[in-house]
């Protein structure tokens, strides 16, 4: 079984998708034994048993209770394989907090719950690509690339639900009661997320393909533009890696 340390937001979104038979531990909420409910399997008062029992730990604590969780584990992580999806947390920092375990640091986001995940490894982190891929895609990468990783894959799906709200709130205001606002936008989103796929990737023909010359779309795009939405977005990464 996966243990999980922590068994909040994130690592609760990976054990839903693993869907699977969990040990887990908290410190105190509750949300262990919920998922333990949902799940099937453990829940554990001790970090240290959680570690023996397990055939692999995914730390799911937050990344500055490293050092107290490690310590709390002692020499039950001797041998184990130590997943973090501790933010901004190097392999240098885990290898240092478990020295006698194998450490792979994940970046994950949480679609992974409905197996739509995507998860970036950190290279020498390839034993984990195949557990990872069952709960969406996988990307393995040098270990410089992480933090920005973590800027455009796991922050997403807020930023995703930020976009949304304003757009619909912008349909709200142009008139459109808020319910079918949000089921119009919803399926636009998908249905573009879809296109750009199947377009390979090639956003300037998907614009292309919608902005009629003198039209409707070009005057809303140089609106976004002109307030500044390449900015906002690049000044959000620089944010979330500056820590
Ligand atoms: N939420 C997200 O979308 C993502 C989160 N992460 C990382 O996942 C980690 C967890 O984040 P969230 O799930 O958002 O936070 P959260 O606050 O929902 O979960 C953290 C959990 O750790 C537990 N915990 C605290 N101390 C503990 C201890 N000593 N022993 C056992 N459990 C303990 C808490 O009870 C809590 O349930 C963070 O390190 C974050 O950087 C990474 C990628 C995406
Ligand atoms: O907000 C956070 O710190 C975490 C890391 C990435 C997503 N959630």
């Amino acid at each position: 079984m996966i243990g999980f340390i922590g068994a909040g937001n994130m690592a609760g979104a990976l054990a839903r998708g693993w869907g699977e038979p969990v040990l887990a531990t908290d410190s105190g909420s509750g949300r262990a034994a919920a998922l333990v409910e949902e799940l099937g399997g453990e829940t554990l008062g001790d970090n240290a048993e959680l570690v023996r029992r397990a055939d692999a730990v995914v730390l799911g604590h937050k990344p500055y209770q490293l050092e107290q969780v490690a310590a709390g584990v002692g020499d039950a992580a001797t041998g184990k394989t130590v997943i973090s999806i501790l933010g901004g947390t190097s392999i240098a920092q885990l290898q240092a907090a478990f020295p006698q375990s194998t450490v792979i640091r994940a970046v994950p986001n949480t679609p992974v719950a409905l197996r739509r995940g995507v998860t970036c490894i950190a290279e020498g982190g390839e034993q984990a690509v195949a557990l990872f891929e069952r709960v969406g895609s996988v990307f393995v990468l040098p270990e410089s690339q992480m933090s920005v990783a973590l800027a455009t894959t796991s922050v997403m799906p807020a930023y995703v639900a930020l976009v949304a709200e304003a757009a619909i709130d912008a349909g709200v205001r142009g008139g459109l009661p808020a319910a079918r606002a949000t089921e119009m936008f919803l399926a636009t989103l998908a249905g573009s997320a879809e296109l750009l796929i199947a377009r390979g990737g090639d956003t300037l023909t998907v614009r292309r393909e919608v902005t009629s010359p003198g039209g409707s779309t070009a005057r809303g795009l140089a609106a976004l533009e002109r307030n500044g939405l390449r900015t906002a977005f690049d000044e959000a990464l620089q944010a979330v890696i500056g820590g």
